[in-house]
């Protein structure tokens, strides 16, 4: 595997996404991909469902209802994905400051950078580019840990997220003209970054055996 086109082709193969997500994420609304990519550190993926289907019957998956929510009531319902408290405090000052900076979640979807992702409490790089790539619809790729496992089974060490993010990102705009071919169409860099990342974690967690 000489570099990360390789290893799409190699995760291409397998049928890894199902049919209806076009992304992968569930994408119920770009909302709620938001939350759940705050929702889903340090847990599974089922836990994070359970607390979003809490938080939909509260009516609290908006960002003005989310900006005013009753901590307790928040706490209650996001239990299901851990670190409730943290969470919870993190998730209402995000809606306040989403609603202070960029007024509406629409021209936050626009606007945001990366920067200022990273520069709210409680948001690295990994959720940072996840709400880029699967929220804001950016040409972002998502990296986790299940990235960093997959490439050191074929031999590949690096030192950072950037590192792993770069090499990933260069095999694909080298290959961008076979990559078009591959798809059929010229599927967008968002939505390959999506799918990518999704054949990963996919991939990670039918194999987790190295
Ligand atoms: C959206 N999403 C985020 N993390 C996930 C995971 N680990 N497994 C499955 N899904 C769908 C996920």
């Amino acid at each position: 595997m000489d570099n990360s086109y390789d290893l799409l082709l190699f995760l291409k193969k397998q049928d890894l996404i199902e049919e209806h997500l076009e992304y992968w994420w569930p994408n119920n609304n770009d909302f709620e991909i938001l939350i759940g990519a705050i929702l889903t550190q340090n847990t599974k993926w089922v836990n994070v469902e359970k607390s979003l289907g809490n938080l939909k019957k509260l009516d609290l998956l908006s960002l003005e209802a989310l900006s005013q929510a009753d901590l307790p009531l928040l706490i209650e319902a996001i239990t299901p994905s851990g670190f409730k408290n943290q969470k919870s405090v993190r998730l209402i000052k995000l809606a306040k400051n989403i609603l202070e900076e960029f007024s509406s979640f629409e021209n936050f979807k626009e606007n945001v950078t990366r920067d200022w992702l990273l520069s709210q409490k409680g948001i690295g790089q990994e959720t940072a580019d996840a709400i880029l790539c699967y929220s804001c619809h950016q040409e972002y790729m998502v990296i986790d840990s299940y990235t960093n496992r997959l490439l050191k089974r074929f031999g590949y060490e690096f030192d950072s997220y950037c590192d792993i993010q770069t090499w990933i990102v260069y095999g694909i705009n080298e290959n961008y003209d076979k990559i078009a071919k591959l798809y059929g169409y010229e599927i967008s860099l968002n939505k390959l970054y999506a799918r990518f990342h999704g054949k990963i974690v996919e991939f990670m967690k039918r194999n987790p055996k190295g």
